[in-house]
C-alpha cells in the first residue's frame, strides 16, 4: 500500500475496443483490477488475452473505450491529454520487452538516470543519491559509465527498471521485461526487482514466464480479455465484477455441459450444480 494505505492503481469495468481492418476487436471486456503499491503485480494469460491493452492504459498510452483506470490518485480517462503526459511523465516509468528499446545508445548508466529523474522533475542532488541506490541494488555500480552497446541483454534491463523507478513514479509498468533473457539472466533481474518493491516501488508487469509469475506478489490471470482469477499468497481466487459474474475454473465449467447452473446458498459458501 501506498503510504496513505491507498492502491497505486485501480482499473473497473475496463473496456478496449481497438479498431483493426476487419473490424472492432474487443481486446478488453471489463476488467475490475486492484494493483496494490509497493508490490509487484504479474499479469498472464495466453496471447492475445489483453495484458499489453490493459499495460497500456495503466501506463496512461492508451484509454479505455469504457469503464475507468486511477493510476497514484489520477482518473486517466478523465483527464485532457496535456495533463495525461504529465501524469505519464511524472508518475508512471515504462519498461519495454526488448532491452535496446527502452535505451539509448549514445548515453551511459548514469545518463540514463539523470535524464530520467530531469524528466520527473527530481531534484540534482537527490537524482544522484536514488541513481546510486538503484545501481547499487540492482548490481549495476560498475557499468554507471558504460553505454548500452556494452551491457548484457540483463544488464540492460536492470538499467531500464532503474531508469523506470528513479524519481520514485507510483507505478512502473513493465511489458514481458523478461522476454528476451535467459532463466539465470531472469532469476537475477527479479531479484532486483523484488528488491525495489521492498523499498516501496510498484511494479506491474505482464509476462509468459512462470519464473516472473511465482515472483509475483499477486497474479492477475486473463482469458479473452477478462479477469479469469488471481493468485494471491499461493491461493487461487475467483473475481466477482460489479455484475456479479464470476469465471470458473475450465475444469469446473466441463461440469456444466449445459452452461446452466442451479445455485444453492448453503451456511459456509454458494453451490453451483448442473440441472440435468
Ligand atoms: N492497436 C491494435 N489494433 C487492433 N487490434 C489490436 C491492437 N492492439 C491489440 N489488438 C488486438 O487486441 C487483442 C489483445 O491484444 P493484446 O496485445 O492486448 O494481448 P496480449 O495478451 O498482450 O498478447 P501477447 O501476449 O501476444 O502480447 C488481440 O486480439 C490483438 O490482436
Amino acid at each position: 500500500m501506498r503510504r496513505d494505505g491507498r492502491p497505486a492503481a485501480v482499473c473497473e469495468g475496463l473496456v478496449r475496443i481497438h479498431t483493426a481492418r476487419s473490424g472492432p476487436v474487443h481486446a478488453l471486456r471489463g476488467i475490475d483490477v486492484v494493483i496494490p503499491a509497493g508490490r509487484l503485480t504479474a499479469i498472464t494469460g495466453p496471447s492475445g488475452s489483453g495484458k499489453t491493452s490493459l499495460l497500456r492504459i495503466l501506463a496512461a498510452l492508451d484509454r479505455p473505450t469504457a469503464g475507468s483506470a486511477e493510476v497514484a490518485g489520477h482518473v486517466l480517462d478523465e483527464l485532457s491529454a496535456r495533463r495525461l503526459r504529465a501524469v505519464r511523465r511524472r508518475h508512471i516509468g515504462y519498461v519495454f520487452a526488448r532491452p535496446n528499446a527502452n535505451l539509448q545508445p549514445h548515453l551511459t548508466g548514469r545518463e540514463h538516470l539523470d535524464l530520467a529523474a530531469r524528466y520527473r522533475g527530481t531534484g540534482r542532488a537527490e537524482a544522484r543519491e536514488q541513481g546510486d541506490a538503484l545501481l547499487d541494488l540492482l548490481g549495476l555500480t560498475h557499468r554507471a559509465g558504460s553505454l548500452p552497446g556494452r551491457l548484457s541483454g540483463g544488464e540492460q534491463q536492470r538499467l531500464a527498471f532503474a531508469q523506470a523507478m528513479v524519481g520514485r513514479p507510483a507505478l512502473v509498468v513493465a511489458d514481458e521485461p523478461t522476454s528476451e533473457l535467459d532463466s539465470a539472466t531472469t532469476v537475477e533481474l527479479l531479484a532486483g526487482v523484488a528488491e525495489l518493491t521492498r523499498s516501496g516501488t510498484t511494479v506491474v508487469m505482464a509476462t509468459h514466464d512462470r519464473l516472473a509469475a511465482d515472483a509475483a506478489d499477486q497474479v492477475v490471470h486473463l482469458r479473452s480479455g477478462t479477469v479469469a482469477h488471481e493468485e494471491v499468497a499461493g491461493r487461487r481466487l475467483a473475481v466477482v465484477d460489479g455484475s456479479g459474474r464470476v469465471q470458473l475454473p475450465e475444469a469446473a465449467l466441463q461440469r456444466f455441459p449445459g452452461r446452466r447452473v442451479l445455485i444453492e446458498e448453503t451456511a459456509d459458501g454458494v453451490l453451483l450444480r448442473d440441472p440435468s
